[in-house]
């Protein structure tokens, strides 16, 4: 062939892949999807990615010549099916739209990208989850605290704090962002503190800057100051509200007047949780999937809003006793009266996600249907208005008297949009009758034209006497009259012929032509019309955005006060009574996940714990594996909370001081092979308990010191427990161990008080009664588990014979009593050996007035593993 082969040089782009390579370049780290016609268009390795994701059509563009690229495409009405598969697989979306109608212009039609969907920006409802807020957060490091900011663009939530690094860690893991933006100079930073578990958006360094925040954030909310936000003393974190400002532009979110507000999260008002407790207790997240969480359990919750406010309420318990007893005497007000419980939940069923309807509206995102579950949501919330208002609660009151009726929206609603308004607008009949006298005139036209078109048909068949003459429409020639070719004789000559086919033929008259001209001018003029009118009514309800945002946030708090309410009803919780005091006094309390995992016919056996400052501080609670201390410590932590949240608690009584921070720290799994590391992380996150305690903190201790050996393990824990006691703070503290040697502690610290988990010994095995009681256990149990784990036999009886002989030889040596410690140090300075100068030199270097308790510990280990390893 003596085809020429074009050199690259002289390959042309064509006008739309030039178009396409200035736009892609304007955003090289997003999928880009180019609005071609009907379809969005990938391309290049854009295309390879969107096809495997997708399971979409890979194909090529100029297949064999030198421009040949890849491409992958979808209808444009699929965008909500495809979008969402393509964010939540982590990928930057960039939608490209065409900016003109394609019918008006002769050249190429110009483009743009209207909006960046990202992990943490999106308002499609295929991306968010309903019950879950979906947070962006930006993060920046001052000199001495780190500002971090959380912007939920979908619901208008826009939070900013600012604080040390745990604490910064603690409100990472309680608000879960799904994006998160970091200055690029401190990445690192950011990775070594909390760690790569996070989706990461690097952002220039400048953009950060206190004066470019200021200046963002005041012209946002047209003020002059951040003062009225209650903010303005905290320039990190408005540097990391500014981040998020900037990020929005960016992203082509420029409507966002449903950001009324900046708020700060008042780090004094809530109980502290470090990242180890909210994980441990598995409030609402656990390592384990199939595991059921706390929030699993409690959230009764009937609309979107109350199930993040419910989340919210978990991750933030209160502090405060009269905004505790507020939420309680709600829940006992609806308890007893259960006609009003049940007419909240109805009306809280028939109320739709007004919290994103309102941003969708905002955001000018907001379809004619979604107008009509705006108000039928704010319908919904009339009755419960009047009868909270009617209430004998003076808390429900308020909450009735805030509620904002919304008149006239309501009724602007129903004279303004159709009542079955449609999805889409470019569908038509949107727009009330009444509200435009042209568009009823241009409706009738079209809705006429069904009639008009039949009466012509009929009235053209007669005159001509063809029997089967048809009129119809096509794309190509508009409206037509066919004739099939038996009577093609009798065709009027003034007719003129358009298309031939095998059997017929098809014409076109004058009048037809007249016709369609208004027809099809009417129904184009009719979308205009409708469309402006809509984006006219939208901008008059934008006024409502903060009184509907209002509504939202009161209705969230009757569905998480009804969803506290059920909960009691159904699973028998009694209301927590708040004292001024330092007592913590559970009765009959019940694990509240645990009880309800149990098989049918096991009852959850109850427990009392009672704590206070004075006579007993901390419970050492002893007791076999599986007996039950775990479940002991994790629900005694669970009953402060939900009694904090304002819940009722699974218990027969529990009267409390209020607790202000709670730590729990759980001993490494006994797997050995974890090793010194663990251990190591173990002390240093005990270590960070023991520097912020207070005298309301609640402290639970699962097993520490159980990651290494048994003496390093006794000599750990009963330092901290001893450090715990001998703190000024008095912290109380339920301490679960198997040592039974910690059991001695009580004689010398007398704040401590020993109770063990009652077992049943009988013959080779034991029987969990799962009561606690005051008293130590003699001896470790773990053989009897072990057996009951289906252990061969053979193991449990070499076992048992190791036990007696190691029982006899530790009784014949004298066992250690750790009490006194003089045996303890002679036991190591008796020694005859150059190891005795080693542990001396060791000893005579520590400077003990820069020692923490920990690092003591520490050492101490590593002088016994000088020792041990001798
Ligand atoms: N009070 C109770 N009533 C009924 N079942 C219980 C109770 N407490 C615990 N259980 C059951 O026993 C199991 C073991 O309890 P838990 O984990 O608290 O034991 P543990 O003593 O902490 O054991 P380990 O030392 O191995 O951690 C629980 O998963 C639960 O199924």
């Amino acid at each position: 062939m003596s085809a020429k082969v074009k050199t690259p040089k002289e390959v042309k782009e064509t006008p739309l892949m030039k178009q396409y390579n200035e736009i892609k370049n304007k955003y090289p780290d997003a999928c880009l999807l180019f609005r071609v016609g009907d379809f969005y268009e990938t391309f290049g390795e854009d295309a390879v990615r969107a096809a495997g994701i997708l399971g979409i059509t890979l194909t090529k563009r100029g297949a064999g010549s030198p421009s040949e690229t890849a491409l992958a495409g979808f209808p444009h009405h699929s965008l909500n099916v495809y979008l969402p598969k393509l964010v939540k697989a982590g990928l930057r979306v960039a939608i490209c739209d065409q900016l003109e109608d394609p019918k008006t212009t002769k050249t190429i039609v110009k483009r743009g990208v209207t909006e960046l969907v990202t992990p943490g920006v999106s308002m499609n409802d295929e991306v968010l989850q309903a019950k879950t807020n979906n947070f962006l957060a930006a993060l920046h490091f001052g000199k001495k605290t780190i500002g971090i900011s959380f912007l939920d663009v979908s619901t208008g939530e826009f939070l900013t704090s600012q604080g040390n690094e745990e604490y910064i860690d603690k409100l990472l893991q309680n608000f879960q962002p799904s994006e998160v933006l970091v200055q690029k100079g401190t990445k690192n930073n950011f990775l070594h503190h909390f760690g790569s578990d996070f989706n990461l958006f690097y952002l220039e360094d400048w953009i950060f800057k206190e004066d470019y925040a200021n200046e963002s954030l005041t012209q946002h909310f047209k003020t002059t100051s951040l003062k009225g936000f209650g903010i303005e003393e905290l320039t990190e974190g408005i540097i990391s509200s500014g981040a998020i400002l900037y990020y929005l532009s960016e992203t082509q979110h420029n409507k966002i007047q449903h950001i009324s507000n900046i708020q700060r999260i008042a780090e004094n008002a809530y109980v502290w949780m470090d990242r180890f407790t909210i994980r441990n207790l598995e409030l609402h997240h656990s390592n384990n999937h199939n595991a059921t969480t706390l929030l699993d359990v409690i959230d009764k919750t009937l609309s979107p809003m109350g199930g993040r406010l419910l989340k919210r309420w978990l991750a933030l318990p209160l502090k405060e006793i009269n905004a505790i007893n507020h939420r309680l005497e709600v829940v006992d007000y609806l308890k007893t009266n259960p006609e009003t419980l049940h007419t909240f939940q109805y009306q809280i069923k028939q109320i739709s996600d007004l919290e994103r309807l309102i941003s969708k509206l905002a955001t000018g995102k907001i379809s004619p249907r979604e107008i009509n579950y705006l108000k039928e949501s704010l319908d919904a919330i009339i009755p419960m208005k009047e009868l909270a208002l009617k209430s004998k609660n003076e808390a429900l009151r308020i909450i009735g008297d805030n509620l904002h009726a919304c008149e006239l929206l309501r009724e602007k609603i129903t004279a303004t949009i159709t009542a079955d308004a449609p999805v889409a607008l470019n569908k038509g009949n949107a727009i009330a009758r009444g509200v435009n006298e042209e568009l009823d005139e241009l409706r009738d036209i079209s809705q006429s034209g069904k009639s008009y078109l039949e009466a012509l048909e009929a009235r053209e068949s007669k005159n001509t006497g063809i029997p089967s003459l048809k009129v119809a429409f096509n794309n190509v020639f508009g409206y037509y009259i066919e004739v099939r070719n038996t009577h093609k004789d009798k065709v009027p000559e003034n007719w003129i012929r358009k298309q031939t086919l095998v059997n017929a033929e098809r014409y076109i008259t004058e009048e037809l032509k007249e016709y369609e001209t208004k027809i099809l001018g009417a129904e184009e003029r009719i979308y205009k019309i409708e469309s402006e009118l809509y984006e006219k009514f939208i901008m008059w309800c934008a006024q409502y955005i903060q009184p509907v945002q209002l509504n939202a946030n009161l209705v969230a708090q009757l569905d998480c006060l009804q969803s506290f309410t059920q909960m009691a009803i159904d699973h028998n919780y009694v209301r927590p009574e708040f004292k001024d005091d330092f007592i913590l006094d559970i009765k009959d309390g019940r694990h509240p996940v645990i009880e309800k995992q149990l098989p049918p016919g096991t009852p959850y056996i109850s427990n009392d714990v009672y704590l206070d400052n004075e006579n007993q501080q901390i419970i050492m609670i002893t007791g076999p594996n599986m007996s039950g201390k775990s479940a002991i410590l994790r629900q005694t932590a669970l009953i402060v909370l939900l009694a904090q949240m304002g819940s009722f608690v699974p218990a027969k009584s529990a009267t409390m001081g209020i607790t202000d921070k709670i730590f729990t720290r759980v001993g490494a799994s006994d797997n050995i092979s974890m090793g010194e590391s663990t251990f190591m992380v173990e002390m240093n996150e005990t270590a960070s308990i023991l520097n912020n305690l207070t005298d309301r903190s609640l402290v639970l201790l699962d097993e520490i010191g159980r990651g290494t050996s048994t003496y390093d393990g006794i000599s750990i824990a009963w330092a901290i427990a001893e450090y715990l006691h001998e703190h000024p703070a008095k912290a109380k503290t339920l301490f679960a161990t198997h040592y039974h040697e910690l059991n001695d502690m009580h004689e010398q610290f007398h704040r401590i008080k020993n109770f063990n988990v009652s077992v049943k010994e009988l013959k080779d095995t034991v029987l969990f009664l799962r009561k606690l009681i005051p008293g130590g256990s003699a001896h470790s149990f773990g053989i009897h588990v072990a057996k009951m784990a289906g252990m061969p036999q053979m193991v449990i009886q070499k076992a048992q014979k190791v036990l007696k002989k190691l029982e006899k030889s530790h009784k014949s040596e004298g066992s250690v009593d750790l009490t006194t410690n003089d045996e303890l140090q002679l036991s190591i300075f008796n020694m005859d050996d150059p190891l005795l100068e080693e542990i001396k030199e060791e000893i005579l270097n520590l400077d003990i007035n820069t020692l923490t308790p920990v690092e003591a510990l520490m050492k101490l280990n590593e002088i016994k593993k000088m020792v041990s390893k001798k």
